[in-house]
């Protein structure tokens, strides 16, 4: 594949993804996610906005530190200070990116800059000038370009190119254009930029009309080389162009694009899976690629059709998604290979001992449900994966409750702190949730306020298994945690006992990759 023939993936679930309201990750779950991006194939991570915060800053350090392979990349505005963070926060990665920014378009430079068009070529061509004296490889991105004059973005463009940039982004930043309007804009900037054809020209779309994919599509139509996405198409307000969208269109209509990716297209669900599990939030069933209902079929005239000719109503392969199709039935009688298989095939690969503390917390629930689902494994995967962090581990959890008036709910929880003190509290609650959450709390000793709790079933059937999201605010320190199990009292313990662990953890940073007093001072730029 020639660099014309392929399209670049710059995947922002953990900068504009994670930059929406309740999508925010705590240190390990945005390594856990760079882990799985890096392995899906993207070409680029966006790992964070190093100069927002210690711990942005810390964050995009560790993945730049261990992604390998992946261009690690952090964004920076035109300021010196967001450049200098960023700088450092990256210059672990083997390949490193410094992507900087400034609005070009009227609204922003004159209500939010406060800034003449002067001002504004002048700082970003002295961004990207200082970006270039720290990288090689330094993206720079017209903030709002779809609503600045043309002639303007020209000018800047044409500037930055000469000042070093060798991608230039073209964001969509609130989601106005439209699919015409991309290609046209696109189309006129390879012809008039001065030097674009050296550079990678780059789509950012926002999802405020629906028509991310669509005007990335169009974008790539018009000369476009490098897509930024993120997974489930999360990001800004109504979100940004979901990659694993962006990535089967140009892969089913390969027809009509002949453009490839590096992507590893059997991983999307997996990844998906993963964001949702560590964010709380399940895509909708209707989601295109990797909704529940993708693939499924329930009308008889389309069934009929399927059992005839898979291809009269599906246009994908579920298997090229990750989306197994699988006919091995897993239940108690199963074996370890089936297990792992399943699990291989649902996108998560997973270490000899993962695989044995996974089956064996399958056999447990395969004694206790009858039809093991998908969702069950990726539940118990997902679910393993997040309660195994201590310091503290649930070993049991006994709860009493009744109902009417005058009933009473009680609590007792054995808990086993890392370093193997033991530590027994019971506790009387409003409800029997209530009264683990505070039995918890007691045998903890932590702090910290309960913000948010959901429970959701996941599989079908009464015996589904529950699936937890606790959200715990202490110091103004927010973090998510999850839990899985068959009762969804204890499903919801092991959520609130996962969160109470980020917490503690999130207080005491690795002092070996906490951010140095030098970045500390870069952050008041
Ligand atoms: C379209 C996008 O997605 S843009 C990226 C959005 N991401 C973020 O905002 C990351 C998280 N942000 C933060 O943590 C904070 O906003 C910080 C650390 C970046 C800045 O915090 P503060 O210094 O307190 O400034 P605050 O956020 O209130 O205001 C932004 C300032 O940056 C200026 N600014 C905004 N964009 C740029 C830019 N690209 N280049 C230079 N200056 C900029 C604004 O004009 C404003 O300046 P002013 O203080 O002189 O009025
Ligand atoms: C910082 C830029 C690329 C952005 O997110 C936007 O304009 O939407
Ligand atoms: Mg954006």
């Amino acid at each position: 594949m020639t660099a014309n023939d392929k399209v670049l993936i710059f995947d922002t679930t953990l900068r504009d993804g994670e930059q929406a309201p309740g999508f925010s990750m705590d240190h390990d779950q945005k390594l856990r996610m760079a882990r799985a991006l890096s392995e899906l194939g993207v070409d680029i991570i966006e790992a964070g906005f190093p100069a927002a915060s210690k711990g942005d800053f810390r964050a995009v350090n560790d993945i730049a530190r261990q992604t390998s392979g992946t261009t690690i990349c952090g964004l920076a505005r035109a300021v010196e200070g967001d450049i200098r963070a960023t700088a450092e926060a990256v210059a672990p990665a083997a390949k490193k990116r410094i992507h900087t920014f400034i609005a070009t378009s009227p609204i922003h430079r004159e209500h939010k800059l406060n800034m003449d068009k002067a001002t504004v070529l002048a700082r970003a061509v002295e961004a990207v000038r200082m970006a270039r004296s720290f990288v090689d490889d330094v993206e720079f991105s017209a903030e709002d370009a779809l609503r600045t004059e043309p002639d303007f973005l020209i000018e800047v463009f044409s500037a930055v190119i000469e000042a070093g940039a060798r991608t230039i982004n073209i964001p969509d930043t609130v989601g106005y254009a439209t699919p015409e309007d991309i290609y046209r804009l696109f189309s006129d900037l390879r012809l008039k930029v001065k030097g674009a054809e050296n550079v990678v020209l780059s789509a950012h779309c926002h999802d405020d009309l629906g028509l991310a994919v669509a005007n990335s599509l169009a974008a790539v139509r018009a000369g476009a080389r490098q897509v930024e996405c993120a997974m489930n198409g999360i990001g800004e307000r109504a979100g940004n162009c979901a990659t694993e969208e962006i990535i089967m269109a140009l892969k089913t209509r390969a027809d009509s694009y002949a453009l490839g990716t590096d992507i590893n297209t059997r991983k999307l669900y997996g990844v998906s899976k993963l964001l949702s599990g560590l964010t709380g939030h399940a895509v909708p069933r209707n989601k295109a690629i990797v909704g529940e209902n993708a693939f499924a079929h329930e009308s008889g005239i389309h069934q009929d059709g399927i059992l005839k000719n898979v291809e009269t109503y599906e246009i994908m392969k579920p298997e090229d998604i990750g989306v197994p199709k699988s006919q091995l039935v897993l239940g108690k009688h199963s074996g370890r290979h089936a297990f792992a298989e399943r699990a291989r095939a649902l996108g998560h690969d997973l270490s000899p001992d993962q695989i044995d503390e996974a089956f064996t917390a399958f056999k447990t629930l395969a004694d206790r449900k009858k039809v093991i689902t998908n969702s069950d494994i990726e539940g118990l995967i997902l679910g393993k994966e997040m309660g195994t962090q201590g310091p503290w581990h649930l070993k049991t959890l006994q709860v009493s409750t009744g109902s009417g008036d005058g009933a009473l709910h009680m609590a007792a929880v054995h808990l086993v702190h890392d370093t193997g003190r033991a530590v027994r509290e019971a506790s009387m609650g409003n409800g029997p949730l209530d009264a683990a959450f505070k039995a918890i709390k007691r045998a903890t000793k932590a702090s910290a306020a309960l913000a948010d709790f959901s429970v959701r079933s996941i599989g079908a059937g009464a015996d589904a298994q529950g699936w937890s999201d606790v959200r715990l605010v202490h110091d103004d320190v927010s973090v998510h945690g999850s839990g899985v199990d068959t009762d969804i009292v204890h499903a919801g313990a092991k959520a609130y006992l996962d969160a109470l662990n980020r917490l503690i953890r999130e207080a005491k940073p690795d002092p070996k990759t906490t951010a140095p007093a030098s970045s500390a001072r870069a952050l008041s730029a």
